[in-house]
């Protein structure tokens, strides 16, 4: 067989695809520029490529390599309309709680402003190393790589970042070498500034969860939040109210500090679901502050965030 131009064992509408075409021994190695190409176009130009050139007698294996083949990975945003309604919490635990239903999840924590990851997962200090100037992400105790400011700066320094050094960081904390992880949660900082706007801009998300107290002000400020990525397309999965339900650890009476329900309320009127419920316990607080999410347990600490982990994994599901 003639092998100067080998591209032309294919048909013109084959061959465009194909970078490279050589035969060698029986064996046709075929480098298939795969860049726009959806997994269904890629597998289904991989067939008759490999269908059309097992039909000349002299090839007897057909090796194909696609380049430009990178992995889909979807992100969740997780985003609150003010601080300290315990976003970083839910991120955490919904990250380790949706590893459990066997997803490869990472965690961003684009929380530049605050960042408190690296304490939830207890692995403070550490220090994620670069490998072709992007970074290589912390392996935590909990089989969630993750990557956090809080990783790279000292406490306190990213406060004063705005505009495109907000932007940028984000974009060093998602282009990093994630591997096999194909679903990444991000953290947001609260409200609607800079890291929003270059998350919806350059990594248009795949959907958000909106984390809210029942206090109608965090509720107005989270509406906010939800609008934003409505406006740019991004749906939201749902909304889950946190520190609902304070069960006193010596009588066990539960009492309401911030009100009961109003974040189900807010979903219904806003048609968005609601995704669950989370107590304020100080359990998960203590958990939270010593590097042991409630969600890396199976006790009834831990159910609420497998719950709702179970709808956001159902919601990934139908979407993919
Ligand atoms: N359900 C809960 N019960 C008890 N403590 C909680 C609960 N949720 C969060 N906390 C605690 O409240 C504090 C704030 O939570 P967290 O850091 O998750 O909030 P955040 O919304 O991410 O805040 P910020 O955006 O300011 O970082 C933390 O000390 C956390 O441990």
């Amino acid at each position: 067989m003639s092998s100067t131009d080998p591209k032309s064992l294919l048909p013109a509408g084959l061959a465009e695809h194909v970078t490279t075409l050589s035969v060698k021994d029986g064996r046709a190695i075929a480098v298939v520029d795969a860049a726009g190409l959806n997994e269904h176009q890629r597998d289904e130009i991989k067939r008759l490529i490999d269908t059309r050139l097992l039909e000349y007698d002299d090839i007897s294996d057909v090796r194909i390599v696609m380049t430009a083949e990178r992995k889909q990975r979807r992100l969740i945003a997780i985003g609150s309309g003010k601080g300290g309604v315990g976003k970083s919490t839910l991120t955490a635990n919904l990250a380790i709680a949706l590893k459990k239903t066997g997803r490869a999840v990472g965690l961003v924590d684009a929380d530049i402003y605050g960042p408190s990851q690296p304490v939830i997962f207890g692995n403070q200090g550490e220090k994620p190393i670069a490998r072709d100037k992007k970074l290589v992400p912390i392996e935590s105790s909990f089989g969630v790589p993750m990557l956090s400011m809080g990783h790279l700066v000292e406490p306190g320094r990213a406060l004063a970042w705005r505009g495109p050094m907000a932007g940028n960081a984000l974009s060093q904390l998602i282009d990093a070498h994630w591997g096999d992880v194909d679903t990444l949660l991000v953290d947001l900082p609260p409200g609607t500034g800079d890291v929003q706007l270059t998350m919806l801009q350059r990594y248009k998300p795949m959907g958000a969860v909106l984390v809210s107290t029942p206090q109608d002000l965090a509720l107005i400020d989270a509406a906010r939040a939800g609008q934003l990525f409505d406006q740019a397309g991004v749906p939201v999965i749902g909304l889950v109210e946190n520190m609902a339900g304070y069960a006193c650890p010596h009588c066990g009476e539960v009492s309401d500090p911030f009100g009961k329900g109003g974040v189900e309320t807010a979903a219904e009127r806003l048609e968005l679901p609601f995704l669950g419920r989370i107590p304020l316990d100080l359990a998960i607080r203590q958990g939270s502050d010593r590097g042991t999410p409630p969600a890396a347990g199976d006790d009834a600490l831990a159910k609420p965030f497998h719950d709702i982990a179970a709808k956001v994994d159902e919601w990934i599901g139908a979407k993919s």
